[in-house]
């Protein structure tokens, strides 16, 4: 390096003219996926007018597929794309190919910069049209009045456990959960202040102030520590006076221009939030799917039991199960189940259909695809 402009090797030139060739092919290859894509929507839409565009079993198969195929290319080629990755670019071609079929908007919980933003974006892929609005009932109502054709809503936070506001939303809604999506999240705190000694007041949603709660213990004791309703609102406080910080993503910090006074401040690593994509339809089974219900034991001893006895009996998987009251009489409770298979699954289906006899209440919130990204 120097003032000099570099000439290119002739073995650089050549390489060059590699990747130039390769990058004809990838080009030609997507223009022909996407336009595939195209004829796929012209033949949903003649077969059935109200057929579905966005296909997430569909979907599920054919990045499970680009992740297994990828290992093998691995092996053959000893490439150098890991498969992870692999599945995200190919998540995105497909978003393009899901955008020429129908451009997707999808809801989320507020304002731009939140992690909820960054699950749709992992979940659906750049092209979809991402609207934000204020509260979680806000992302259902908006999916439920069809501004929107998904949502996407957190459900429950490794550290901190179940988002109790988004399972009673699905007490009073009738939307199904069409998919999940993971996302590891690690916070920063915000600030334009001059170091942490100038740090005030921090704001953030009670969630990410109950992850890096010993975080702000140890180094913040004496700030005065203040709620907001999601981290990006938090953001958008701290941006506006120096003296204040915020606890939000790194894309919030870059968003709304505040400076990372300290990094990875949540106290627990590994640190990672679920989501859950609602919408107005079923969809079928994918292979490696999960299944959401709810439902409540008639009040009597040992009801309970006797309502998952048949999940025990045909040897279905139960992989989470929480309770809520039912807000219909004091002490009484309602399940949120979530069952490994899909209801369609000849043994899942039995068992639900007699639990469902069993019950005192009984609603599918639905079958999905288990997270691929
Ligand atoms: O297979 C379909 O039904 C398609 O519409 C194609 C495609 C894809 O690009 O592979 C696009 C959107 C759907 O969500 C699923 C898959």
């Amino acid at each position: 390096m120097g003032d000099k402009p570099q000439t290119d090797s002739d073995e650089l030139v050549a390489l060059r003219a590699k990747i130039d060739a390769f990058d004809q092919q990838i080009l030609r290859l997507i223009q022909q996926r996407v336009l595939v894509a195209a004829d796929i929507a012209k033949a949903k839409v003649a077969s059935d007018a109200d057929a579905s565009f966005y296909r997430p079993e569909r979907e599920a198969q054919v990045l499970r597929r680009v992740r297994e195929r990828n290992a093998v290319l691995r092996e053959e080629l000893h490439g150098l794309v890991s498969d992870d990755e692999m599945v995200r670019l190919m998540r995105e071609i497909m978003s393009t190919s899901l955008a020429a079929e129908m451009p997707m908007t999808v809801a989320y919980l507020g304002p731009e910069g939140t992690y909820t933003q960054a699950a749709v974006v992992k979940h659906f892929g750049q092209a979809v049209r991402s609207l934000d609005v204020k509260t979680i009932p806000d992302v259902f109502r908006v999916v439920e009045q069809r501004k929107a054709h998904f949502g996407v809503v957190p459900v429950e936070n490794s550290t901190e456990g179940i988002i109790t506001h988004t399972l009673d939303c699905f007490s009073s809604s009738n939307l199904k959960v069409c998919g999940e999506v993971q996302l590891p999240i690690s916070h920063q705190l915000l600030s334009n202040a001059d170091g942490l000694t100038n740090v005030q007041k921090v704001y953030a949603h009670p969630q990410a102030l109950a992850q890096c709660r010993e975080w702000l213990e140890r180094y913040l004791p004496d700030a005065e520590i203040l709620t907001a309703s999601s981290n990006a609102e938090a953001a958008i406080i701290a941006s506006k006076d120096p003296a204040v910080a915020a606890i939000a993503s790194d894309i919030a910090g870059r968003l709304y221009n505040i400076n990372i006074l300290a990094s990875g401040i949540e106290d627990e690593r590994n640190n990672t939030t679920r989501f859950l994509i609602i919408g107005t339809d079923s969809y079928a089974a994918s292979g490696e799917d999960k299944t959401t219900i709810m439902v409540s034991a008639p009040n009597k001893v040992g009801s309970l039991f006797e309502l998952l006895k048949p999940l025990y009996d045909a040897g279905v998987d139960m992989s989470r199960i929480e309770s809520r009251p039912s807000r219909q009489t004091n002490w009484e409770y309602v399940f949120f189940i979530d069952l490994i298979g899909h209801v369609d699954d000849q043994g899942v289906s039995a068992a639900l259909e007699e639990l469902k006899a069993k019950s005192a209440y009984f609603k599918l919130i639905g079958s999905y695809p288990v997270g691929v990204l």
